[in-house]
């Protein structure tokens, strides 16, 4: 008798990694050894980068240094400007950081001195404004279309009486080397995630906004053999460079069960006005036998540790926000499904609510998760290449066996 091996490689074991730690005792998450509750209450993104990528936490001396490095690699070439404008407006936006970062990679390869981590570096800080390059230069002129747009409490004051947003925009769309946004954003105080979002929205964004930013951008970081991280190795395995494995990874994090599912709970909890309605309407879904998007875990089996840390900040920006409903409506959707399928929310799900109260357009949201996860990729390539086998395992044939050739008109 042949025993049915789970589907989707479900609890198999594919190797070996000293980079996290994800679900132990059900829960649970740590990142080379640090538990994520600390990464997220003490440290910043750049100091996750720098332990994900170069196995150690940064002194104040090398993460002054990383960060002015991260600062200088954060512009754009201007062969890259024209490609990303050469894109549809209505291109799917993680297309074009599959574009953006495999057009670098034509433009600054891989080689012995350029290595894995410089080119991480490197991308960590220009994904980013390759997202938003495209984004203004074909919405220049546009009203401004940035859903719930930025709350008020949350905006910084601008005290010229211009319009920075328009600035910023008319200026990436006409094609100069420096948009004015990257001229005025202060770089001596450069993080990726504040100058994330302001290139966003043209204007340094609060405190309070960059830090809830910057918190999210660590949660994303790396999460052992998720789908687009194995997808990664197994670019890495067969001796492919360095930008190819990173393509892999964005492809493999768009779908919905992965990193798109950010997007899709967006779509689902804007459907609703009311904690109530939320609440009908996803019992209405679960007897239709509907997947509920930004739930369950294939590892997790108890919470998702991140999922505890986003839902607080959510909570904390829904209090500024206009449409501040999305959290109680968010928290309608949890209680059912806990209720129901005794199933958590994992990091996808508070983490739509989080950006959208920051102002951020749905579409931005899966894109964001790669500005993040190309740490936990990079990380896991170099550990691929350090004890390298092609990945290539066996699948057990179920299909027909022993045709009888068929002649041309045989064939129906
Ligand atoms: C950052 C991230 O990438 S986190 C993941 C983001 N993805 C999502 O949120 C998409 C929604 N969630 C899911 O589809 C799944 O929970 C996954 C893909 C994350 C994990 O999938 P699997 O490990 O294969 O779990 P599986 O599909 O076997 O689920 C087990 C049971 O729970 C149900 N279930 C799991 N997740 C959900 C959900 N979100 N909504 C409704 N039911 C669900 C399944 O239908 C299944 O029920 P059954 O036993 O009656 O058939
Ligand atoms: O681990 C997974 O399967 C998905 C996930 O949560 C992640 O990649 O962050």
């Amino acid at each position: 008798m042949t025993v049915k091996k789970p589907g989707g490689l479900a609890g198999i074991e594919a190797g070996e990694t000293a980079i996290s730690t994800v679900g132990k005792n059900g829960l649970g998450l740590t990142y080379r050894g640090y538990a994520i509750e600390d990464l997220a209450e003490h440290g910043s993104f750049e100091e996750t980068a720098y332990l994900l990528i170069r196995g150690k936490l940064p002194n104040v001396d090398e993460l002054a240094a990383y960060r002015r490095k991260l600062a200088a690699a954060s512009s754009l070439p201007e062969p890259l400007r024209r490609i990303l404008e050469l894109l549809p407006a209505d291109a799917h936006p993680m297309e074009v950081l599959q574009v953006g970062c495999t057009a670098l990679g034509t433009m600054e390869p891989e080689t012995e001195s350029r290595t894995a981590a410089d080119i991480a570096d490197r991308l960590l800080a220009a994904t980013g404004p390759m997202l938003l390059h495209w984004y203004h230069y074909h919405r220049q002129g546009e009203a401004e279309e940035t859903p719930g747009a930025e709350p008020e409490l949350l905006k910084a004051d601008t005290d010229d009486g211009a319009d920075p947003q328009a600035d910023a925009t008319a200026d990436a769309a006409s094609g100069s080397s420096e948009s004015a946004a990257e001229d005025a954003f202060d770089m001596d105080n450069y993080t990726v995630a504040g100058h994330f979002l302001y290139l966003l929205h043209g204007r340094h964004a609060e405190h309070i906004a960059v830090r809830v930013f910057d918190i999210s951008l660590i949660l994303y970081a790396e999460h052992e053999f998720n789908a687009s991280t194995f997808a990664a190795r197994v670019t890495a395995s067969t001796l492919s460079n360095y930008y190819s494995s990173i393509a892999t990874g964005i492809g493999t994090l768009r779908g919905n069960l992965h990193g798109g599912a950010n997007e899709a709970v967006m779509e689902l909890i804007t459907q609703f006005d009311t904690p109530e309605e939320a609440a009908a309407a996803t019992r209405a879904r679960l007897a239709a036998k509907q997947l509920i998007m930004g739930f369950g875990h294939r590892v997790y089996t108890v919470s998702d540790p991140r999922s505890d840390i986003i839902k607080k900040w959510s909570e904390t920006l829904s209090l500024w926000a206009e449409d501040s409903h999305l959290y109680p409506v968010s928290e309608a959707v949890e209680h059912v499904m806990r209720q129901e399928k005794n199933l958590f929310p994992n990091l996808d799900f508070y983490s739509a609510s989080a950006y959208h109260f920051l102002g951020i357009p749905t579409s931005m949201f899966t894109p964001i998760f790669v500005v993040s996860r190309i740490t936990g990729w990079t990380a896991h390539v170099m550990e691929q290449r350090q004890n390298n086998r092609l990945i290539r395992p066996t699948a057990a044939y179920v299909g027909p066996e022993s045709l009888p050739w068929l002649a041309m008109h045989e064939r129906r």
